[in-house]
């Protein structure tokens, strides 16, 4: 998976097998039976395992439509098609495919057992959160009682809850009677989630847990169609097995069921997605549930130099839930990963820059270098240094910073202000909602046309008239005004805020919940007040500034640097890789509240860093976060072994001691479940007055709130007395 690809030292060989060593090539041949590989980061996991499919197809005669191999994603799925019908030729590959693309298949053909018919519809996050929508309206609550996002992690936790037993309820009840089930619920989240049911029938859809649910309540019921796929799938891999949930598990050893040739492989020390389900343990007890089971080590890695592989390995020693392996590399020596510590996220961003250069001076191509992050806001300030600097790039997971919606919103409103011009009045109109429906548009437009008017202009002239009552266009425009008539004598980080509080766009946002959405405005928050530190710059020198960052031109996709988020470096190499924004508070994360969450960032941290094949390169900032919170390096770093890690500028003693302080083991966090309030919980503080709990730091014992009446959030210690509001 990657550019750099096998061996360069490898000579090319007749059959790839001769070229495996001893353990991967056990894990080829071994085809019947339950098999557990247990394997380290760079081990070539994902070459056994298409070695070993292309070995049952070519070796054993298997016909591709007998054995089924799970991948986690889509993208590991399609990387693996490709290198098998190198060997292969062009064969149908359809069930080398993800766990929801298998079920997509199985439905299409059994769905009807269910009561559902073929064309039954698959519905997103986006589909679920309109759903959502809807059944608010229809049970008359507002978006003040409760944030969409909640309510949905709420259902999708129900429906852990009820297993199976929701399925059954959708079989055998009408949509008659599903309805009439809404007067039973003992409360108002189970009315929501019954109403779910019913609008989910209604429509014959599907959501991507329903996909696994659905498939194995049709496996599990019928014994026929078990059969039926149990024939057909006569060989079953997983991949990424540390990741794979129990429902997903529990399919796989469904369709195994009567061959009993089941190949799991995965890494325990890459386990990033505890949050969706995954156990480790699992993958620990394969050789309980299957007493027969071989087990496989690999335990060389091909891809990283001694010393990244050196970091690497001391890090992950750190957890202390693991399963013990030890990696040894093969691959000549090199340098040491390098860390710098910048004082502002700039220079940060510069620093990388000036390597990225320095290297492709030496001939790398970009798209040997990867930059690796935590979270996504993280790419403005690099993304802006990118492109001063022409270096070509392309966010690989998620869209560029300048270009998510939230950001564009933000940015039409501040055009709103300056220009005011249709595109931005278009785009900020009805966002949040102000009942500003077509018909009333489109004579609003009318009107605009015949004057020759901007629509906003037609807007402030109609404000009287029929055509606007019912809106709330009037504090729409209010907003616009006063922020127009007052900025001359405000700074611009608090013509932003101002902006954001008097539309109601920040409060949209947080009643949303979206957590990732409001870092982002946090981020374009910090770039305005960055900007106004030079005391000559205006609203529209900023505007223009940023409208460049937009107007990326379109190189060649394979000649640039990739920019991604470690989990979406999953599974991938790049012989340079840049991992940024390494501060506590980021990586590991500020909502990090348990031991565990702490291991699970840290394997995270594994996974990033051996993504690296011969150089690796740490970096954070100085400086005070989104949060407001003083920013410190990471204790990964620490974590790395200093012996193993090059510093590139020297930590000050008070950095150092600050950091430690941060970042000390001592007595376990409180977690989050010892404080009394949750993100969105409306509460009351005797001085500050009402405000919105918008995160819960069990390490500090401290909620985030922002309250009504104060421009930016304030840290509350759990202690203090607050009150909930209903
Ligand atoms: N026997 C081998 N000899 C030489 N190179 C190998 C051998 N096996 C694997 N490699 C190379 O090692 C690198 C890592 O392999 P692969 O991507 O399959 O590892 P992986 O175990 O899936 O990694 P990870 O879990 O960290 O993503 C690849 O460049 C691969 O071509």
């Amino acid at each position: 998976m990657s550019p750099g690809s096998d061996n360069a030292n490898q000579r090319p060989v007749v059959d790839p097998i001769d070229s495996m060593n001893a353990g991967q090539r056990q894990a080829v041949v071994t085809t019947e039976g339950a098999l557990r590989v247990i394997a380290g980061a760079g081990t070539g996991k994902t070459r056994t395992l298409t070695e070993r499919y292309c070995y049952l197809v070519s070796r054993l005669g298997i016909a591709p439509k007998n054995i089924l191999c799970v991948t986690f994603t889509n993208r590991a799925a399609n990387e693996m098609k490709r290198r098998v019908r190198a060997v292969l030729g062009d064969r149908d590959l359809g069930t080398i495919c993800t766990f929801h693309a298998f079920c997509v298949q199985l439905l299409k053909e059994d769905i009807h057992l269910l009561n559902y018919p073929r064309n039954f519809i698959i519905l997103d996050m986006e589909d679920l959160k309109q759903i959502l929508l809807k059944i608010f309206a229809d049970m008359g609550l507002t978006l003040r009682d409760t944030t969409v996002k909640r309510t949905l992690d709420d259902v999708l936790e129900a429906r852990k809850l009820y297993a199976t037993t929701y399925i059954d309820d959708i079989y055998q009840l009408n949509n008659e009677q599903l309805k009439a089930r809404f007067a039973d619920a003992r409360d108002r989240d189970e009315e929501i989630f019954l109403r779910y049911l019913y609008e989910q029938k209604k429509c014959f859809g599907c959501d991507f847990n329903d996909l696994i649910n659905f498939a194995t309540w049709i496996l599990e019921k019928f014994p026929a169609v078990r059969q039926k796929w149990q024939d057909r799938m006569q060989y079953v891999m997983v991949d990424e097995f540390q990741d794979v949930s129990k429902r997903r598990y529990r399919l796989a050893q469904l369709l195994a069921g009567k061959h009993g040739n089941l190949f799991i492989v995965g890494d325990p020390d890459q386990t990033i997605y505890s949050w969706r389900g995954s156990h480790l343990r699992l993958f620990l007890d394969f050789d309980q549930v299957y007493p027969g089971a071989e087990t496989i080590a690999l335990g060389t890695n091909y891809r990283s130099t001694p010393e990244i592989l050196a970091a690497s390995n001391c890090l992950i020693e750190k957890n202390q839930v693991r399963f013990p392996k030890t990696l040894h590399a093969v691959k000549a020596g090199g340098w040491r990963p390098r860390y710098f510590h910048a004082k502002s996220d700039k220079l940060e961003a510069q620093w990388i820059v000036g390597e990225i250069t320095r290297l492709r001076n030496t001939g790398v191509p970009p798209d040997h270098i990867a930059v690796l992050y935590r979270a996504h806001y993280l790419t403005r300030a690099l993304e802006e240094r990118f492109i001063e600097r022409g270096v070509p790039y392309q966010i690989f997971s998620g869209i560029e910073f300048y270009g998510r919606r939230e950001i564009k919103d933000v940015i039409c409103y501040l055009r709103m202000v300056t220009a005011g011009d249709d595109v931005a009045f278009l785009r900020t109109l009805n966002v949040p909602a102000r009942k500003f429906g077509k018909k009333r548009l489109e004579t609003l437009a009318a009107y605009a046309e015949a004057r020759n008017l901007s629509l906003y202009r037609a807007l402030k002239e109609n404000l009287d008239t029929d055509l606007l009552k019912g809106t709330q266009a009037r504090r729409y425009v209010d907003a616009i005004e006063q922020v127009r008539a007052q900025r001359s004598g405000w700074s611009l980080g608090n013509t932003l805020q101002a902006l954001l509080d008097l539309s109601g766009y920040e409060a949209f946002l947080r009643l949303q919940g979206d957590q990732e959405r409001l870092d982002n405005v946090a981020e374009l928050k910090r770039a305005v007040q960055n900007e106004g530190e030079d005391e000559e710059a205006t609203l529209e020198d900023f505007l223009a500034r940023i409208a460049l960052f937009t107007t990326l031109d379109n190189e060649g996709k394979n000649d640039r640097v990739k920019l991604m988020t470690i989990h979406g470096a999953k599974g991938m190499e790049f012989p340079y890789v840049f991992i940024c924004g390494m501060n506590e508070g980021v990586f590991p994360g500020r909502k990090i509240s348990s031991a565990e969450e702490m291991e699970e960032e840290r394997r995270l941290a594994y996974v990033a860093m051996t993504r690296a094949m011969d150089g690796l390169f740490l970096s954070d900032s100085a400086g005070v976060a989104n949060d407001g919170i003083f920013k410190y390096p990471s204790r990964f770093i620490f974590d790395a072994g200093s012996e193993n890690v090059a510093f590139d500028v020297p930590l000050d003693q008070a950095l150092l001691g600050g950091m430690q302080n941060v970042a000390r083991p001592g007595p376990p966090p409180p977690a989050a479940g010892a404080s009394r309030f949750r993100v969105g919980d409306r509460v009351a503080h005797g001085v500050f007055g009402g405000g919105t709990v918008i995160a819960v730091n069990g390490y500090e014992s401290a909620y985030s709130i922002k309250f009504d009446g104060l421009p930016t959030e304030r840290s509350i210690q759990f202690s203090a007395p607050l009150a909930k509001m209903t």
